[in-house]
């Protein structure tokens, strides 16, 4: 396992960065969340930020998409400093990186097709309605749910309402996927369901990803990589086999 002392090794640095997350800082007030973190996302690596609740990894994902500015650091994704970029710019990025929100974020009033088409026309690019119709199918058909595309949300189950907003988020075919607490919520077989999801769409499209979660099986079934945000650094990080024998007291609390 690494620590902050020795974070990139010589076998990382060959590997293709999507995300660098640099000696990031922020701070609401006297409220110092992030202190100098750091972190690299690797091209089709999926990281799984742990953390104690009120740790800073909603903050963390939120300065990655600039939804909110880090005070000093940087955020690279493919190569743009995320902060310094204006609107038109960050929305060109934010175009390639999909968010599954933790309470789905899906429209109740629209059917499941119109809310699958949401991120087609935000996003401003020219689809012909056969294209649009060609993408919500092929979203649908990644999670298994091609024949709710009429239904409303409220006729679905968590699980459902999960993959369907797992099949808007990569409906762009976006190559990197935050995942903010994939699995909350669901019972384990669900949940296990959208832990094979996750990685069924890792290996289908190439993603990189970022998932926080404090759910330990989700954790084992998906990481490539686990990090622990602690104090606001990245305190340590390694394979998840690595964080289970650790004899730490701060890795050791998740596995009680
Ligand atoms: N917009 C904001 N203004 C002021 N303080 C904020 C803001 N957003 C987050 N914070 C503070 O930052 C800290 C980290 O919050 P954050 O939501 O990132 O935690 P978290 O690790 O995601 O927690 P949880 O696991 O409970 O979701 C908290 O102390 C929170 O109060």
């Amino acid at each position: 396992m690494k620590t902050e002392k020795h974070f990139i090794t010589a076998d990382e640095k060959t590997e293709t960065p999507v995300i660098i997350i640099d000696h990031l800082y922020k701070k609401f007030g006297k409220n110092v969340v992030l202190k100098d973190f750091s972190l690299t996302v690797k091209k089709e690596e999926n990281v799984v930020v742990l953390g104690k609740s009120g740790s800073g990894k909603s903050v963390l994902i939120k300065c990655i998409i600039g939804l909110l500015k880090p005070d000093s650091g940087r955020i690279e994704v493919f190569g743009k400093n995320t902060p310094e970029l204006d609107h038109d710019e960050l929305d060109k990025i934010r175009a390639k990186i999909g968010f599954l929100f933790q309470g789905n974020a899906l429209y109740d009033s629209m059917t499941v097709r119109e809310n699958l088409e949401f991120p087609l026309r935000r996003h401003w690019i020219d689809f012909s309605q056969k294209e649009v119709d060609a993408l919500v199918i092929e979203a649908l058909e990644n999670v298994n749910l091609a024949h709710t595309v009429d239904m409303m949300p409220e006729e679905l189950s968590g699980g459902m309402l999960k993959r369907v907003a797992l099949a808007r988020t990569m409906i762009l075919k976006p190559d990197v996927i935050l995942y903010d607490e994939p699995t909350t919520g669901l019972d384990p077989v669900t949940a296990r369901e959208i832990d094979s999801l996750i990685l069924k769409l890792q290996k289908k499209y190439h993603t990189s990803s970022i998932i926080i979660t404090h759910d330990m099986n989700c954790v084992k079934n998906t990481a490539d990589r686990v990090a622990l945000l602690l104090d606001g650094k990245c305190y340590a990080q390694g394979k998840y086999e690595e964080f289970e024998q650790s004899a730490d007291k701060n890795i050791k609390q998740f596995f009680e």
